[in-house]
């Protein structure tokens, strides 16, 4: 791996099924996240993504292939962000509390002021105001505050990278950008952390990823730079997933 890889994935082959419904969903896929970059993976409906991402992430196997990580045990150094910002949040606990889950389940050692000072810091990063957030229950935020909660959840414990498959897709317009925000504002923060996100918007993806992974049938279609891959795309698949984002 070359010396920035934080993740590598190679040759990555996953079925599905038994017997005569056995399925395979991916095809010998290969990708790199680099520390402190944002990799998007796209591509139509069933292409794959989730699945690569979830194998990437340690949540899931592959029959094929290897995955490599620079660090320790992945599941414990890494933040998920899910496309239903509830999911993640507990309705019986106040967001503050959701927010440092993490913390008391990882990191024992932390005095319960401190899991709140941290789980505040992470509330200030995504732009929520702890004082006015720590506070409240999920039903009482909007789809939009209950994501970036969700978000801040997921880098409290300071990930070396975070997994966020379709996180604006539950969200309405108007609050999409501030979801954007967020995410822009833990990369001026956190630096190092790797983001890779499963989406399918590419004027989201236009906006924050710095390279792309286009699947398409569960094999990579195209791979590299944001900006060739929708600027001059090489193949005809991403030509029309681009074709199709901008009617
Ligand atoms: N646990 C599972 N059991 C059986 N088939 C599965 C399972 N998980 C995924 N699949 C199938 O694998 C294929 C790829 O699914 P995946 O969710 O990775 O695609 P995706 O590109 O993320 O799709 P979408 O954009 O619709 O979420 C699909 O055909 C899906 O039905």
């Amino acid at each position: 791996m070359s010396d920035d890889v934080l993740l590598s994935a190679r040759g990555i082959d996953r079925f599905f099924g038994r017997g005569a419904d056995r399925r395979q969903v991916l095809f010998d896929v290969s990708a790199d996240v680099r520390a402190g970059e944002c990799l998007a993976v796209i591509g139509g409906s069933g292409s794959g993504k989730s699945t690569l991402t979830r194998i990437m992430l340690g949540l899931d196997t592959a029959d094929a292939g290897t995955v490599m990580y620079t660090g320790g045990d992945i599941r414990r150094e890494s933040g998920l962000v899910f496309q239903d910002p509830f999911a993640s949040l507990d309705p019986r606990w106040r967001i503050g509390r959701s927010v440092a889950e993490p913390l008391r389940i990882q990191r024992r050692d932390l005095s319960r002021a401190d899991a709140a000072r941290m789980a505040a810091d992470a509330l200030r990063t995504v732009g929520l105001d702890p004082d006015v957030f720590m506070d409240r229950y999920p039903m009482d935020l909007s789809g939009g505050q209950a994501q970036r909660a969700a978000i801040a959840r997921a880098i409290v414990n300071g990930p070396r990278v975070i997994l966020a498959d379709e996180p604006m897709s539950a969200i309405d317009v108007a609050a999409r950008i501030q979801i954007l925000d967020a995410f822009a504002a833990i990369r001026e923060t956190r630096r190092e952390m790797a983001l890779v996100m499963v989406s399918h918007d590419l004027g989201v993806v236009r906006h924050i990823a710095d390279r792309i992974l286009v699947l398409h049938d569960g094999r990579v279609e195209e791979s590299g730079p944001t900006s060739d891959a929708l600027g001059s795309p090489r193949s005809d698949y991403t030509r029309r997933l681009i074709e199709a984002a901008s009617l």
